[in-house]
């Protein structure tokens, strides 16, 4: 049997790990979610399940690039202000038509942008550059300058040839994406099943939101933060509870969940306190523990582990520290899991503004935000970076990395940040 003592000494004898070692850690055990067919702006914002090539050139038949004469550049050879080139309209072509006549010397079609180069023509002048004539009744066109062959033309495949890559798997499907699956005619696109999580949020504490406050009790605005981070992140949270501090309901609601989502967020209860019962529960998991300590601030306390090939993120219930550590662990192991490359958020370094000389034993990531100053990248702390604040979350982009020491970084000094995904 276990004293207390012992039971103690278990929750605070924790190795703390890197960041990237645990990060790795996760990713090991991450698994691409089933894919599914969609129509194509059901699929916005999902990823792509699979590589996609160019099925045709495009443009597909060569084309005015604007409203002009369709000409032969030869004929114009030697035009010049006092020597206008004359040349006969034989026919105007809209945008959707098919040119009934070839282009032979001397001749020009009158063709408005989009529409196919008739037979022998191999340029197109503006319409600003010409004059309108009339020669015998017959419409003419004057062009006072020479123009350069295959000015004002797109050729077939000049913007993206058959079979050439046009997206890898794990793309976001964005609007840049849609709009060109649509000009290939993809009606349904093979996309990655939205991964379908579990948030569970624990604490005596908790209220709903639409309880009054009472004493001692606070409102679960984890669960609202997770369950938006997790839509962000392209997953839907598909089940969810309020748990109390027992570990015997904890076990039941996980052991629920497990056959019926892909991954399972928990919030609080995970550090030495005497109801912080989730440590236990993962401590015993059934399962594999990856890692219960990471050398970080906040969410040092961050506990994940696998069960039945699901990722199980045991995170801090202090807001701040509940979000940082969705940002670095949930987040990319979400987007690995819809076959994102790199899913990690983008490091890079800035100058620090203000100074920030609260040190650590841990890598600090404070939450912050950036600017560029005439030409220069900066950051700044929003302020108020405890791990119980949640005021700070909504104003940072960025997490900035205040390396372990006793000093911090001064104002101006060059530190790394990682850019958050957010939209503004
Ligand atoms: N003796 C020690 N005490 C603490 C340590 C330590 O190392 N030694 N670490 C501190 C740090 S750092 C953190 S972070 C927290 C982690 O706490 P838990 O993950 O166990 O979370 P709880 O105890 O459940 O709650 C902490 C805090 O967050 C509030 N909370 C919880 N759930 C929610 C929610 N769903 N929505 C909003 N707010 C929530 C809760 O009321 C507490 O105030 O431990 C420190 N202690
Ligand atoms: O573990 Mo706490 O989340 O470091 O701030
Ligand atoms: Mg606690």
């Amino acid at each position: 049997m276990l004293g207390r003592k012992d039971v103690l000494h278990l929750k605070w004898n924790r190795q703390a790990i890197d960041v990237v070692e645990a990060q790795n850690r996760i990713q090991s055990h991450v698994r691409l979610q089933k894919s599914e067919d969609l129509a194509l702006l059901r699929a916005f914002g999902r990823r792509l399940a699979e590589d996609m090539a160019a099925p045709h050139d495009m443009p597909h038949f060569v084309r005015s690039g604007m409203d002009g004469f369709a000409v032969r550049s030869e004929d114009l050879r030697g035009a010049g202000a006092r020597r206008p080139a004359l040349l006969e309209v034989v026919q105007t072509i809209s945008c959707g038509t098919v040119p009934t006549l070839p282009i032979r010397s001397g001749q020009a079609a009158r063709i408005m942008t989009g529409a196919p180069l008739p037979d022998g023509a191999d340029t197109v002048v503006m319409f600003e550059m010409t004059e309108d004539r009339e020669l015998g009744g017959r419409p003419f066109v004057a062009v006072k300058k020479e123009v350069e062959r295959g000015k004002n033309v797109s050729l077939i495949g000049e913007e993206i040839k058959r079979s050439e890559p046009l997206f890898g798997i794990g793309t976001r499907i964005n609007a840049g994406e849609v709009s060109l699956l649509a000009a290939f005619g993809h009606e349904r696109v093979r996309v990655f099943a939205k991964p379908r999580v579990a948030v569970f949020t624990t604490g005596s504490e908790l209220l709903d939101i639409g309880s009054p406050l009472q004493p001692g009790k606070i409102r679960n605005s984890n669960f609202y933060l997770l369950s938006s981070l997790v839509q962000e992140a392209g997953g839907e949270v598909v089940r969810s509870a309020v748990l109390s501090d027992r570990i015997e309901q904890a076990k039941r609601a996980i052991d629920q969940a497990i056959g019926e989502v892909d991954l399972i967020i928990t919030s609080g209860g995970v550090s030495v306190g005497d109801y912080d019962v989730m440590a236990d529960f993962f401590r015993d998991m059934p399962g594999t523990l990856l890692f219960n300590k990471v050398a970080m601030r906040p969410g040092s306390v961050t506990t994940v582990g696998v069960s039945q090939n699901k990722l199980l993120f045991g995170l801090s219930g202090n807001p701040g520290a509940c979000f940082v550590g969705f940002e670095l662990f949930v987040r990319p192991a979400l987007l690995a899991m819809q076959g994102k490359k790199d899913p990690y958020p983008p490091k890079f370094r800035a100058h620090l503004h203000g100074d920030f000389t609260k040190g650590n034993v841990f890598t600090r990531f404070v939450r912050g935000r950036s600017f560029i100053r005439e030409g220069r990248a900066f950051v700044e702390p929003v302020g108020r970076e405890q791990s119980s604040v949640s005021v700070s979350i909504k104003d940072s982009d960025c997490l900035i990395l205040i390396p372990p020491g006793r000093r911090g970084k001064q104002d101006g000094e060059l530190v790394e940040a990682l850019k958050l995904d957010v939209i503004r």
